[in-house]
C-alpha cells in the first residue's frame, strides 16, 4: 500500500530521516514509534506530501507519489489526520465535514453556471455521505456543535470523520492518544479496530501511547536515528535489546514519558 525507498530529509546539518525504506501492507493497522527525535514526524509529512524528501521514493498503491502535494495524495486515497485549525473550531461538526471535499463541483464558479443541477446533485451527495459517516462514528448528536466546544477525544474522532469523507484507502494517524482520557480512547482504538476490519481501511499510525500501539498495531516499526531499527509484533519489540537500548540511551530523553516496556 505504501513503500518508502530509501527515504532520506536534512534539515540544515541534521539528518532527519537517514535512508529509510519500510513497507506499510494493504489492510493492516502498522505503527511506527521510536524515541524523541528518530524521525517519524518527518518520515510522515513526506509521506503525506507536507515537503518533499531530498532523496528515495514514495509509492503509493504502486504509483510513484514522490513529492505529490497533500491535496493530490489526498485525491488519490490517501488522507491524514489534522488537529482541527482555528477557523474549523467556529464551524459545526457537520460543517468541518462539508468543506473537506476537495474539487467538489460547488467550488468551481464556471461549473457553478454550467451545471447547476449537477452541483446541487453533487452537493446532495456529499451531505449523504457526511450524514452516513457521522452516523458510523456516533457522533450525530454533536453535528450542530461547533467543533471548538466538543471534548478533546470527540474532536479526535471529528478528525478521523473529515479523513473518511472520501473514503481513504490509507489513512495517516499523527499522535491520536494525544490529550484524551481512556475511556474515549479505547472508543476511538475501538472504531478504527472496526473500519480495517469492515471497510478494509490500512492505517499508519505514529503514537506515544505503547498500549494503544499494542493493542491495534501490526507491525509495529521502530525507527532511530532517522532509519528503521526493526519491525515486529509488540511483544516482540519489547523483548528485543536494540530497541530498548534505543529508548533508554544515546543521550535522548523521551519527553513524552513513553517508555517500551510493558504497562
Ligand atoms: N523543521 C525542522 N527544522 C529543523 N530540524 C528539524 C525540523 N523538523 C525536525 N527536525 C529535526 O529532525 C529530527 C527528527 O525529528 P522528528 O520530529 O521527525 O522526530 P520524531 O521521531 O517525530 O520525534 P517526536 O517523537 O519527538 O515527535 C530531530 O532532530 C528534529 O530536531
Amino acid at each position: 500500500m505504501i513503500r518508502v525507498d530509501n527515504i532520506t530529509k536534512r534539515f540544515g546539518g541534521i539528518r532527519a530521516v537517514d535512508d529509510c525504506s519500510l513497507h506499510v501492507t494493504k489492510g493492516s493497522i502498522t505503527g511506527l514509534i521510536g524515541p524523541n527525535g528518530a524521525g517519524k514526524s518527518t518520515l510522515f509529512n513526506i509521506i503525506a506530501g507536507t515537503f518533499p524528501p531530498d532523496g528515495g521514493s514514495v509509492q503509493l498503491d504502486g504509483v510513484d507519489v514522490t513529492g505529490w502535494p497533500a491535496h493530490r495524495l489526498f485525491r488519490a486515497g490517501l488522507a491524514r489526520t489534522f488537529q482541527i485549525a482555528h477557523e474549523f473550531a467556529r464551524m459545526t461538526v457537520l460543517e468541518n465535514l462539508l468543506a473537506v471535499p476537495a474539487g467538489q463541483a460547488g467550488e468551481n464558479l464556471l461549473t457553478a453556471w454550467t451545471g447547476w443541477a449537477r452541483v446541487r446533485r453533487e452537493e446532495a451527495a456529499i451531505r449523504q455521505r457526511a450524514e452516513a459517516v457521522l452516523g458510523e462514528l456516533r457522533l450525530e448528536h454533536v453535528a450542530h456543535e461547533l467543533a471548538g466546544n466538543l471534548s478533546g477525544g470527540q474532536k479526535k474522532l471529528v478528525e478521523l470523520a473529515r479523513t473518511m469523507m472520501w473514503q481513504p484507502k490509507v489513512v495517516l494517524l499523527d499522535e491520536i492518544g494525544a490529550g484524551v482520557n481512556r475511556t474515549l480512547l479505547s472508543e476511538i482504538a475501538g472504531e478504527i479496530e472496526r473500519l480495517n476490519r469492515d471497510h478494509g481501511y490500512t492505517f499508519f499510525v505514529i503514537e506515544h501511547d505503547m498500549d494503544l500501539i499494542a493493542r491495534l498495531c501490526h507491525p509495529v516499526i521502530v525507527m532511530a536515528e532517522g532509519r528503521v531499527l526493526t519491525q515486529g509484533s509488540m511483544a516482540e519489540i519489547r523483548r528485543n535489546e536494540a530497541v530498548i537500548e534505543a529508548y533508554l540511551g544515546g543521550g535522548r530523553t523521551n519527553q513524552n514519558g513513553a517508555g517500551i516496556g510493558a504497562a
